[in-house]
């Protein structure tokens, strides 16, 4: 990728280019990515935006597949100077089986990887998660850590156990030689709890909030801290990391990097209230309103509820014993690693992001007071 900016027009993919953060991935890499060419868009589910997107300068290719198939990765990663990887299945509620997380978002993965070095790409940015090092399943705290923060990463659930393993063959492949005999360059995105528009969990908590008649009812204290990102700023941090891996190969190779940005430390019910609370919803209680123990109660009893009903209907709602564990242990992040290493600087302001994600909640949800 070393020519001028002018002069070679690059070949990008997007692998889960239509999710909450692919979306913005692909329209960030098309406002700025000067040397983009062609903008590949792979996804199981194409979005019907992407027509809108194929009046401007640079080809956008929509590519309906499935990263579980090698095949359909290796077609759709032929001839691509850098992947971005931010397809996985992010199930949390007990939506999709441990098998299909585990195929999705590791095997999916190792198809990437080896479409990578078998078609010749060199270039791979993975988005990983901050799950892939906690919460912990001992609900030790994360108390703005960084990358080095040394932290006993033991997890269970489907979920983080997949990401941790994608995050560990992305790592592991950089260094490979790709057909032609470079070497692949690797590094992966940590981003915490994403939010901006487009969060479909930030969604469902409004929904939730109406169903109550305006309440939310406080679960969760508010000392504990989560640590929150704005999607337009993770988007940013991945156009980045990809533009600068060839420079700066030797620095942020088999690296990884947590996304951050000017988001306050609050607690995920508390962070949420400021996009909800201008849309007309209010949090009762300056202390949880339920004992810890009946609410470790009620999401167990959600859980056996899941069980009992799948045969018939998938019953998923936000409370289980897993969100209830993350949602009630601290991890915040605190690091200059990706500024250090790539020259990344949040996009967007806390004020920008806050005003964005509530001007899309009010939109999505018809709340605009
Ligand atoms: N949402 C969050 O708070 C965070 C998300 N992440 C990671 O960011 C990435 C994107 O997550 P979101 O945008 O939130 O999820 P999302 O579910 O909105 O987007 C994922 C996209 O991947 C696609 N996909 C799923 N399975 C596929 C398959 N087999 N083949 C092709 N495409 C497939 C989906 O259709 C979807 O468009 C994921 O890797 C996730 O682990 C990391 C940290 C936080
Ligand atoms: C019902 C209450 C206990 C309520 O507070 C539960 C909130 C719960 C749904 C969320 C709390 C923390 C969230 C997770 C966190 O942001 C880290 C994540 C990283 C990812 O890679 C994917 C999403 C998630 C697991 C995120 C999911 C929702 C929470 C568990």
């Amino acid at each position: 990728m070393a020519d001028s900016a002018q002069a070679q027009k690059l070949v990008y993919l997007v692998t889960g280019g239509c999710g909450f953060l692919g979306e913005h991935v692909v329209r960030m890499l098309l406002q700025r990515e000067p040397r983009l060419g062609e903008l590949r868009v792979f996804d199981r589910h194409l979005g019907p935006w992407l027509e809108e997107l194929k009046t401007g300068p640079v080809r956008v290719t929509a590519i309906q597949g499935d990263v579980t198939q090698a095949h359909e990765v290796a077609a759709a990663v032929a001839g691509a100077h850098v992947v971005i990887h931010t397809a996985g299945l992010v199930d949390v509620f007990g939506r999709a089986s441990p098998e299909t997380i585990h195929e999705v978002n590791v095997q999916g993965t190792r198809n990437v990887i080896e479409a990578c070095v078998q078609t010749g790409t060199r270039f791979l940015v993975y988005t990983s998660s901050m799950e892939v090092v906690g919460p912990n399943t001992k609900g030790h705290p994360f108390y703005r850590g960084n990358e080095d923060t040394p932290y006993e990463a033991v997890h269970r659930h489907p979920y983080p156990c997949s990401k941790a393993l994608a995050e560990w063959l992305v790592l592991e492949a950089n260094g490979r030689k790709v057909r032609g005999g470079l070497p692949l360059v690797t590094c992966a995105l940590r981003p915490t709890g994403i939010y901006g528009e487009g969060h479909q969990i930030m969604r469902d908590f409004y929904r939730q909030g109406l169903r109550l008649g305006g309440w939310l009812f406080r679960a969760i204290p508010a000392s504990v801290e989560h640590g929150r990102v704005y999607v337009g700023n993770v988007a940013w941090m991945h156009v980045l990391a990809a533009r600068e891996l060839e420079q700066r190969a030797a620095l942020m190779g088999g690296q990884v990097y947590f996304c951050y940005d000017g988001s306050p430390y609050k607690s995920y019910e508390d962070f949420n209230m400021e996009f909800l609370g201008p849309c007309g919803l209010r949090l009762v209680g300056a202390r949880p309103l339920l004992p810890y123990w009946l609410l470790v109660f009620l999401a167990a009893l959600n859980a056996l509820l899941q069980w009992l009903l799948r045969p018939l209907v998938l019953y998923a709602p936000l409370l289980n014993p897993y969100t209830l564990a993350v949602a009630n242990t601290t991890f915040t992040v605190s690091t200059d690693k990706a500024q250090r290493h790539f020259g990344y600087e949040p996009m967007f302001s806390w004020e920008d992001s806050r005003t964005r994600t509530i001007l899309w909640v009010q939109a999505a949800t018809g709340s605009a007071q």
